[in-house]
């Protein structure tokens, strides 16, 4: 299709670059997903929402038939274990981490539907894929890039000169930067592990170094491997990803299959932050997905989700969010006014172009919005719904309360009798534009003019 170029930026090359798919018939992307051993919180949502967005603007640009969109879902880690054991204490342990998975996996689902994002074209789990990933650990091993240790399969950083090649990190600085010490049977402080042998107990899979499981990072190379090709198009997650996971899935892929690239590009979103400090499971500084959605944790009162959208999307995705009840609040008006302005108007409409120009430029969203501010009714609706926004029109609320909207009344009223016209129509505009429809009568015992009001949907 001839679009205008797409640009992304790039953190492997370090800079913004246009986009040329390797086969535009079918555009790959793939996103590292979640570890199901605990609900997401919503700096996990981020990612999510993220390349939501760039998901949708392939398929828009591409054919929706010509983009697949693979995000995984991590069911093995030693958190999951630990979970499960904590959680069921008396039940066999396969049977405890089905039941963590499960539940974690379902709620995440329902999570981000509620966030207006699409499903990815492929949900690979790791334990779905175990014998690709033990495929290509024997690929490692007969090239000579990973060894046995210590009970381990693991991957020789040394013996791929271009590690580190994107954060940045050479593996002299690596060395030299390590101040936790090596454990005894690793080679070079920075190898990781492909594969580790379980113990009584503990879950594992045969293979040919005996029963045990895989490292977090060979499971995004078999996965994506597997569901999109030895290299593609676009690989992203959060900033915290890069390295060390990004860096070794890269590690990974490439000597296995002897190639110079995993994926052409690699995007990453910054953090959601809490008073300056990323949003974390191990900070305690989190607020899950659903507490937001469906309690009155945040702010005292629930939030739709599409709220949420908006408000992570306003601020470009490579800057960091600190996120506050304020932001949601901004995103909720702002939301509140499109809905009104939509109307019931048909979404099926084109896109407009100022719109889809700022997505095209890495995915600018705030750079829409003034755009989005301009259009009228279907224009609006149907850039609304490229982005993902489908039910803010039935979540319309509006933002003042009766007080004051009795007092603004009250003050029209009085310049009507004051015959100050001017000003008593900027009132209702005042109101119209939060929603509020005014409907001048009679009283018809005094004969004086009367107001009442009611909220256009
Ligand atoms: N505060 C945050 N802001 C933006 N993205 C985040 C944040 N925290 C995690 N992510 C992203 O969420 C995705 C899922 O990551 P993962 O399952 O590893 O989260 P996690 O490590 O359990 O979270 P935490 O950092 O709280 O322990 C990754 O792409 C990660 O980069
Ligand atoms: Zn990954």
């Amino acid at each position: 299709m001839g679009v205008r170029p797409l640009t992304f930026y790039n953190t492997l090359t370090r800079r913004k670059e246009e986009f040329h798919p390797i086969d535009p018939d079918r555009v790959r992307m793939y996103v590292c997903g979640p570890t199901v051993y605990d609900y997401a919180h919503i700096g996990n949502a981020r990612p999510v929402i993220v390349f939501d967005v760039l998901y949708r603007l392939l398929r828009h640009v591409y054919g929706p038939d010509h983009v697949t969109y693979v995000r995984n879902i991590t069911d093995v880690d030693d958190k999951i274990n630990a979970r499960a054991a904590r959680d069921y204490p008396g039940e066999p342990l396969n049977e405890a981490i089905a039941r963590v998975t499960k539940k974690t996996a379902d709620q995440f689902h329902e999570d981000v539907r509620a966030l207006g994002c699409l499903e990815p074209s492929v949900e690979p789990r790791a334990t779905d894929n175990i014998p690709q990933m033990i495929e290509m650990i024997e690929e490692l091993l007969r090239r000579g890039h990973a060894y046995e240790a210590g009970g381990e399969v693991l991957f020789d950083v040394t013996s791929m000169p271009a590690y580190g090649g994107l954060s940045n990190r050479s593996l002299e600085d690596q060395q030299a930067g390590a101040r936790v010490e090596v454990e005894a049977h690793k080679r070079n402080p920075g190898d990781f592990v492909l594969w580790k042998l379980s113990s009584e107990g503990e879950p594992g899979w045969p293979s040919p170094w005996g029963t045990g499981r895989p490292g977090w990072h060979i499971e995004c190379s078999a996965m994506s491997a597997r569901y999109l090709g030895q290299t593609f198009d676009i690989h992203g997650g959060g900033l915290d990803l890069i390295f060390p996971h990004h860096e070794n899935e890269i590690a990974q892929s490439c000597c296995a299959h002897g190639t110079e690239r995993m994926a052409n590009i690699w995007m990453h979103n910054g953090f959601l932050q809490v008073e300056g400090r990323k949003m974390s499971k191990s900070l305690g500084n989190f607020v899950t997905i659903r507490e937001l959605l469906e309690t009155e944790t945040f702010g005292g009162r629930s939030w739709p989700g599409e709220v949420l959208r908006l408000g992570m999307l306003m601020t470009h995705y490579r800057e960091p969010i600190d996120f506050s009840v304020r932001k949601l609040e901004e995103a909720e008006r702002i939301l509140d006014k499109f809905a009104r302005r939509a109307g019931d108007a048909p979404a099926d409409g084109p896109v407009d172009d100022a719109v889809m120009a700022a997505i095209a430029d890495d995915l600018n969203v705030s750079e829409a919005l003034p755009r989005l501010n301009e259009l009228d009714g279907a224009a609006l609706a149907s850039s609304l719904s490229f982005l993902g926004f489908e039910t803010y029109r039935e979540t319309a609320s509006v933002d003042m309360d009766e007080g004051e909207i009795a007092r603004w009344i009250e003050q029209r009223l009085d310049l009507i009798r004051q015959k100050n016209w001017p000003e008593a129509d900027a009132i209702r505009e005042r109101l119209s534009e939060a929603g509020i429809q005014l409907k001048d009568g009679k009283d018809p015992a005094t004969g004086e003019r009367t107001t009442e009001w009611e909220v256009r949907r």
